[in-house]
This record gives structure tokens, sequence and C-alpha cells, in this order.
């Protein structure tokens, strides 16, 4: 058996945990796929790269409303997806070779189970073409971050069907004729975006009343109003079973409807992937939903294990795996001084037409909570940027405790709404009332921030949370 002073199982945010501070230590990176996981194969980076050419194209498309002449021949998919996974795969590959390359790490291809306390056994080779073997490996300490993967409901695996998972349709031949997506949450709205720039039909099935339903109830009933004219939108249905061949597919959902499409997008979310390593056996408690129990340390409960992101974390995105990455690397080399990850105020864009961002509350938690808040809400279209945009969707929603002027949540649809919330994220984390934020800064004229601002100065605060005035910075 091989020993290590670190084993990490996981090379997307595990990968981070190493740097040049862990130069002194023995450590081993096991991963049974690409280097840089999930964001950089199959997820974040892709699917930007891709929403940015549906961006152009509908800027296109688009053109004529402003004055502009200009005409869209079509989308070169062959084009689009050689440059981006010709980029990506490189840069997994060069990721891989950098770390093949650091003397004190030892990398292992393969997929990882544990056989007792902080031990492990990695089949190796498997799907490699080279031949399987097997290694056993103990760690001093480990680190578990094995992600998540698509989850494919049980009318969908029992078809025998074939269906695509964000994993596998960034990267097929063409775009389908008509893409069926089941689900209508983050992966819907960012590939249904990209498909339907590309020429495809689209038809989104979602279980809930709403798409995007886990937003805030105004982003997510603007945001179905506004798919529901550019897609076929079925909405509060779920879907019974497939029938059909390869190509021609009949979907039939239980509202009595049917839809036929040649493609299958399944996107109703993600399972942790705690149920491929054998946890139990060293000790590891899982919630009920298959996340790996951690502490605000991300200790877990097996003695020297810590776990990181999707198969662990209630907010599966990829700065907040970074950032209990770096919470991961400092516990690891000051163990008598660890410090805490917070989950207060994490944002999240939703990189669709519009952008959607958010961070803290939606407005039904503030309801469900019995908090006493105030909420207001800015329309792009009523600032001057919003003119030049000719924009007619867009808004900002801000909440605040009505008593502290705390900010509570902050919502934006809109061009841009991922960078325009970061102003709001601030305050949140750092503690600025609404007040504070709206007066302290100048904020640009006539930026699109102005919608952030007047929106903070039109929330209906208390007179000690909001005194007013503060026009300049307390000497
Ligand atoms: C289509 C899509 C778009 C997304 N877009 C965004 C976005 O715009 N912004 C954002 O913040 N988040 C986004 N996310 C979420 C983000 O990708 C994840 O939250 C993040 O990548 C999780 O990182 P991770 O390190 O926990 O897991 P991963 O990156 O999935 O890494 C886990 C690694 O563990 C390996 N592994 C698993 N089990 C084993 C085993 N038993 N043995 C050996 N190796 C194993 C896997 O091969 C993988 O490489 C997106 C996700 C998807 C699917
Ligand atoms: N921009 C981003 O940050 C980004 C982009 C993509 C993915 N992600 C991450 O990946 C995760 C997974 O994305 P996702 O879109 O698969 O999940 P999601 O949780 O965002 O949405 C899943 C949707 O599917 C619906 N659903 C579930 N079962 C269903 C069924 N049987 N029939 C119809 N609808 C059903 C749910 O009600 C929900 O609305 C996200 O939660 C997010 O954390 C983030």
């Amino acid at each position: 058996m091989r020993s290590h002073d670190l084993v990490i199982v996981g090379a997307g945010s595990g990968n981070a945990v190493v740097d040049e501070r862990f130069a002194h230590l023995d450590v081993a990176v096991i991963d049974e796929g690409p280097f840089g996981g999930t964001c950089l194969n199959r997820g974040c980076i892709p699917s930007k790269m891709l929403v940015h050419v549906a961006d152009l194209a509908d800027g296109i498309r688009d053109a004529g409303r402003f004055g502009v002449r200009a005409r869209l021949d079509g989308v070169d998919w062959p084009a689009v997806r050689e440059r981006v996974f010709g980029r990506l795969d490189r840069e997994a590959a060069e990721g891989e070779q950098g770390r093949r390359d650091d003397p004190n790490i030892h990398v292992l291809k393969g997929h990882a189970r544990f056989t007792g306390e902080r031990t492990l056994l990695v089949t190796t080779g498997a799907g490699t073409g080279a031949g399987a073997g097997t290694v056993t490996l103990r760690g001093e300490q480990v680190v578990l971050a094995t992600g998540s993967r698509p989850a494919v409901p049980p009318p969908v695996q029992e078809s025998g069907l074939p269906y695509e998972t964000s994993d596998t349709v960034m990267r097929l031949e063409r775009p389908p004729h008509h893409l069926a997506v089941l689900g209508g949450g983050y992966i819907a709205a960012e590939l249904a975006h990209v498909f339907h720039a590309a020429g495809s039909r689209i038809t989104l099935i979602e279980q809930e009343d709403t798409l995007l339903s886990a937003q805030d109830e105004s982003i997510a009933t603007a945001y179905t109003t506004i798919a529901a004219d550019r897609y076929d939108v079925r909405t509060g249905t779920a879907l019974t079973r497939v029938e059909g061949e390869p190509g021609r597919l009949r979907l039939v959902l239980d509202d009595g409807t049917t839809v036929e499409a040649d493609t299958l997008l399944v996107a109703v979310g993600r399972t942790p992937n705690s149920d491929r390593i054998d946890a139990a056996r060293a000790g590891i408690d899982l919630h009920d939903d298959g996340r790996v129990v951690v502490d605000a340390f991300q200790r877990t409960t097996a003695p020297g294990v810590f776990a990181l992101g999707d198969v662990c974390t209630p907010f599966p995105l990829k700065h907040v795996a970074n950032r209990e990455a770096r919470v991961v690397a400092h516990n690891l080399l000051h163990p008598g001084d660890p410090v805490r990850t917070s989950h207060e105020a994490v944002p999240a864009g939703v990189f669709t037409r519009p952008q959607i961002a958010q961070a803290g509350r939606t407005e039904q938690q503030c309801r469900q909570e019995g908090l006493d808040y105030a909420v207001s809400v800015r329309r792009f279209r009523d600032t001057a940027y919003g003119w030049a945009l000719e924009d007619g969707t867009g808004f900002c929603k801000v909440l605040a405790d009505r008593r502290t002027g705390l900010l509570l949540g902050a919502h934006l649809m809109g061009p841009q709404a991922a960078t325009l919330i970061q102003p709001l994220v601030v305050a949140m984390s750092c503690g600025i009332t609404a007040g504070d934020l709206a007066r302290t800064p100048l904020w640009i004229h006539p930026a699109p921030t102005e919608a952030l601002s007047t929106a903070l100065l039109d929330l209906d605060l208390d007179p000690g949370a909001d005194p007013g005035g503060r026009p300049e910075r307390p000497s």
C-alpha cells in the first residue's frame, strides 16, 4: 500500500487545493476523468462560450430594431464546437500534465473507492484502453471533491431510448432540429438559449408552475413569459414516458399532451457523487439527499477527511466550490487555526437571454421567514441606459430589512445582470446598509447601475435605518 501525506479525490475544484504551500508534502491526485472536472470540460466554461455565440447571433437578429442593417447567415456549429472544445480539451490536458510535472504530486487516473479509514482502492486503466489494474493508497489526510452528475428520472431511463445531458449535448455534431428539454432550471435556460440561437426549435417541460422556480417569484414569472414567446413552454407537467425510436422521440406528459422531438436533453438537477465511493467504509456520513455531511470547516464525520464542492455543498456552484477549496487548503495547513466557510449571500448568474442574477433571499423566502422587509423594483427602461438598450423587460429588485436597512436579497434581469449585481453582493457580504450603499459612493451616469442605486433609494425603510443625506464621505 502506498502512503501519502495528502490524497485528493477529484481534480475539478479539488485540484485547486494544492499550491506551492504544499511543496513539502507528498500528494496524490486521483481522477477518473479529464482534469478540470465539470466546470472546464462540460459545465460553466463551454456553456458560457456557447452562450456568448448565442448572444452575438441574437444581437445581429435584433440589430434592425436599432436601425442597424445586418443579416445573420447562420451559426456554423461545427466551427463553434471545434473552437470551444479544441481549446478546452487542450486546457484539460495541459492542466493534467502540469500536475504530473510537479515533483511532489503523484497523478492517478482511475475510479477511487474507500476500503477503510483514509484508505482507497483505485481502479486504474478502465476506459482508457490500457488494462485495468488496482492501486491501494492511504492518506494522512484526504480531500473528497468528487462533484456531482446529471440526474436522470425513471421514465427516461426505463425507455431505453437515447437522451442527452449537459455532459454530452454541447458536443453534438449539429444542433437538433427540435430539442425537448426536461427541466426548466439553470441548464435548461442557458442551453435553450444556445440551441435556439443556433437554429433549433425548443420545447421546455417543467414540473413546477414557472421556469426557474427557485428564483425570486418576480424573476421566475417574468422569465417564463419571455421564454414562452420564444419556445414551446410546458409548465406544471411531468413526463410519464418516452416512446418512439432514436431521432423520433415522443414524450408523453401527465397532462395528456405529447411532445415530438428528435433530441431530448435531461436537465432536472444533479446527484452528488457520494454513492460510488463506499463512503460508509470510511466513516463518512451522508445527508438524505446524498450530499456528504461537513461542518463549517469542511470536515466530514471521518477524522482527517475534508470535502468540498458539489459532493457536499448546499450551493452547487463553481465559485462556491473554489471558496470551499481555499478553506480546505488553509485548514489542512493550519489545523490549529481553522477558518470557516460562509454561505451567506451566495450569488449566482443564469446566463440566458436576458441574463439573470441573484444573491441572498427571494421575496417568497422573506415572507416565509416572517421578516419585516422593504422591497423596491426599478426597471431598466426607466433609466437612461435602458433607453439606449431599448430594454423592455429588465429590472432590479432589492429586499432589505426595514429596521436595520441591511440587504436581504437582490435580483436582477437584463444585460450583464451577473456583473451588475456585484455591488449589491459586496454590500450584503460586508454589512453595508442600503442607504449607505446608495448614498456614499458616486454611481456613474448613465450606466445601467443607476437602476441599482435608484432601487436602493426607493426602499421604504425605517427612518433609523436610513437617515438620508450622507452625501459626503465621513471625514
Ligand atoms: C452545464 C453546466 C453549467 C454550469 N455553469 C455554471 C456557472 O456558470 N457558474 C457556476 O458557478 N457553476 C456552474 N455550474 C456548476 C459547476 O460546474 C459545479 O458547481 C462545479 O464544477 C463543481 O465542482 P466540483 O469540483 O465540486 O466537481 P467536479 O468539477 O465535477 O469535479 C469532480 C471530479 O471528480 C471526479 N470523480 C468523481 N468521482 C470519482 C471517483 N470515485 N474517483 C475518481 N474521480 C472521481 C470527476 O471525474 C471530476 O473530475 C455548471 C454546471 C453545469 C453542469
Ligand atoms: N449559471 C450557473 O451558475 C449554472 C448553470 C448551469 C448549472 N448550474 C448548476 O447545476 C445545477 C443543475 O442544473 P439543472 O438545470 O439540472 O438543475 P436545476 O435545479 O437548476 O433545475 C432543475 C429543474 O428541473 C425540474 N424538474 C425536476 N424533475 C423534473 C421532472 N421529472 N420533470 C420536469 N421537471 C423536473 C425542477 O423543478 C427544476 O426546475 C444547478 O442547480 C446549478 O447549481 C449552474
